[in-house]
C-alpha cells in the first residue's frame, strides 16, 4: 500500500482527526491512537485499522511515554485547542527537537493564530466563518449546514491527510519534518474555491437557493416519486436537458426555455407533478442508460446493492456486518486495503505497542501499576 511503513501517532479527537487517521490507515500507514485512561468507551467511529494505547497525559511520565512514541514515528496528529499540546510539554518544539523528521499535524477549527484560535467550535461554526454556510440553503430560508461534511471531513480530516502526504513527500527530499497548521475554516474555504473563482461567471448572482447549482434551477434538484423516494436531476447542458424532457414524456414545445429564470418556478411545478407519477424504480428504468443525468437518491442501506456500486465494489461489509465506503481513490498498483476487523478497544494494544517501541517489560508493568497507561487486552479477548 502507498503509505506502508509510515508510523502515525493520532491523539484521540472527535471526528475530523479520526477520519484523517483512518485515511492514512486505509492506505497502509500504521496508526496508533492515543486514548485517555479511565474511559470505558471510545466515541471514535473512524477507527478502522488503528491500534489503541491508553495513556494519561496529565502525568509527566505519560508525557515521556508519548515523546518516546513520537521519536520513533513519522507523524503525530493532534486535534486539541491551540496551546493544549504546549501546556503538556508536547508542542512542536519539544517533539521536533527529539525527532527532526517528525511531521507534526495540528488539526483545529480556526488554526494556530487569529482571534478565534483558542475558541471552542464545531463544523457549523467553521463553515460559517469560511463564508460557505451563507451560500447553503433553500430560497427564502436560513442557511443550512449539510451534515458536518464540509468542514469536519472535506476541509478538515481529508485536507489534513493531504498535508501529511505532501509533508512526507517533501521529507523524502529534504530529510526534515515540519508543522502542519490545518484549519478547518481554511480547508473548507479551499474546498469551496469554485464558489469564489466562478463568481465572474454569474453563477451566484441571485440570492441563496435561487441559482443554478443551489437548487434554484428545476433541472438541478431532487424530486419525490410516487413511493415516497426521490430522484436526483442534474441535467445542465442542453443536450442532457433534452433527454430529461424526453424521459419525463414532456414536449419541449410546451415548456418555457430551460434558461428562462423567471419560468423556473413553473417548470419546477411541472417536473414535480410528473415525477410523482412513477416509483423510483420505474424512473430508474426510464433513465438508466441515458445521458439525462437522472439517478435514484439511494439511502445508506441501498448503496451496496445498487448494480453500479456492486460492479465496482464501491462499498463493503466488514467482519461485523457493517457497511462502509471503500477507500477512494483507487490506485492501480498500490490500492488501499481497508481492515475488515472490528475497531480497537481503548488500550487494547498498549502492551504490544510499548514493547515494540522499545519499553522493557518491567517498565511497562510499572507504568501499568501506576495507572499511567492502561491495557485492555483481556476485554479484547472476550
Ligand atoms: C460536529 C462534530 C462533532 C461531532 C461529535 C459527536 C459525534 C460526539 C460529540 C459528543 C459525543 C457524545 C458525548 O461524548 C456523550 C456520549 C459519550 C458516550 O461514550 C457515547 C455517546 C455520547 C452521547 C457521545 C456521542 C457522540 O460521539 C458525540 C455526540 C465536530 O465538529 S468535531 C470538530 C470539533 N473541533 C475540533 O476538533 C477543533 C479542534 N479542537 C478543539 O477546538 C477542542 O478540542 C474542542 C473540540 C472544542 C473540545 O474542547 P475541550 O475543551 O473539550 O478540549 P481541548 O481544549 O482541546 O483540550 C483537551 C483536553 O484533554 C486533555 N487530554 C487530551 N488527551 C489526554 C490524555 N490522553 N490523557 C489526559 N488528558 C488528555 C488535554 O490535556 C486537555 O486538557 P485541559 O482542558 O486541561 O487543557
Amino acid at each position: 500500500m502507498a503509505l506502508a511503513g509510515v508510523r502515525v501517532i493520532e491523539l484521540a479527537g472527535l471526528a475530523p482527526a479520526p477520519f484523517c487517521g483512518m485515511i492514512l490507515a486505509d492506505f497502509g500507514a500504521r496508526v496508533i491512537r492515543v486514548d485517555r485512561t479511565k474511559v470505558a468507551m471510545t466515541v471514535d467511529t473512524q477507527a478502522r485499522g488503528k491500534q489503541s494505547v491508553a495513556l494519561n497525559l496529565k502525568n509527566p511520565k505519560g508525557v515521556a511515554v508519548l515523546k518516546r512514541l513520537c521519536v520513533h514515528s513519522d507523524v503525530v496528529l493532534e486535534p486539541y485547542r491551540k496551546g493544549v499540546m504546549e501546556k503538556m510539554g508536547l508542542g512542536p518544539e519539544d517533539l521536533l527537537k527529539e525527532n527532526p523528521r517528525l511531521i507534526y499535524a495540528r488539526l483545529t477549527g480556526y488554526g494556530q493564530s487569529g482571534s478565534y484560535a483558542k475558541a471552542a467550535g464545531h463544523d457549523i461554526n467553521y463553515l460559517a466563518v469560511s463564508g460557505l454556510l451563507s451560500m447553503l440553503g433553500r430560497s427564502s430560508e436560513k442557511p443550512y449546514a449539510p451534515l458536518n461534511l464540509v468542514a469536519d471531513f472535506a476541509g478538515g480530516g481529508l485536507m489534513c491527510a493531504f498535508g501529511i502526504v505532501l509533508a512526507l513527500l517533501e521529507r523524502s527530499r529534504s530529510g526534515q519534518g515540519q508543522i502542519i497548521d490545518a484549519s478547518m475554516v481554511e480547508g473548507a474555504a479551499y474546498v469551496g474555491s469554485f464558489m469564489w473563482k466562478s463568481r465572474s461567471l454569474g453563477l451566484w448572482n441571485r440570492p441563496r437557493g435561487e441559482n443554478m447549482l443551489d437548487s434554484g434551477a428545476p433541472f438541478y434538484d431532487t424530486y419525490r416519486t410516487s413511493d415516497g423516494k426521490y430522484m436526483a436531476v442534474g441535467a445542465i447542458e442542453p443536450q442532457f436537458y433534452q433527454q430529461l424532457i424526453k424521459g419525463l414524456g414532456l414536449d419541449d414545445a410546451d415548456l418555457p426555455a430551460q434558461m428562462s429564470v423567471s419560468d423556473w418556478p413553473q417548470l419546477r411545478q411541472t417536473f414535480t407533478r410528473v415525477f410523482t407519477s412513477k416509483t423510483q424504480a420505474e424512473w430508474s428504468r426510464v433513465f438508466d442508460g441515458t445521458d439525462a443525468c437522472v439517478t435514484p437518491v439511494l439511502s445508506l442501506d441501498e448503496v451496496l446493492s445498487h448494480p453500479h456500486n456492486q460492479a465496482r465494489g464501491s462499498f463493503f461489509k466488514d467482519s461485523q456486518g457493517e457497511i462502509s465506503p471503500r477507500p477512494a481513490p483507487v490506485l492501480s498498483r498500490s490500492p488501499a486495503e481497508p481492515c475488515h476487523s472490528r475497531d480497537p478497544f481503548i488500550g487494547e494494544h498498549t502492551r504490544s505497542v510499548l514493547k515494540e517501541y522499545g519499553f522493557e517489560q518491567a517498565q511497562i508493568e510499572q507504568l501499568l501499576s501506576a495507572g499511567i497507561v492502561e491495557c485492555n487486552e483481556a476485554k479484547a479477548r472476550l
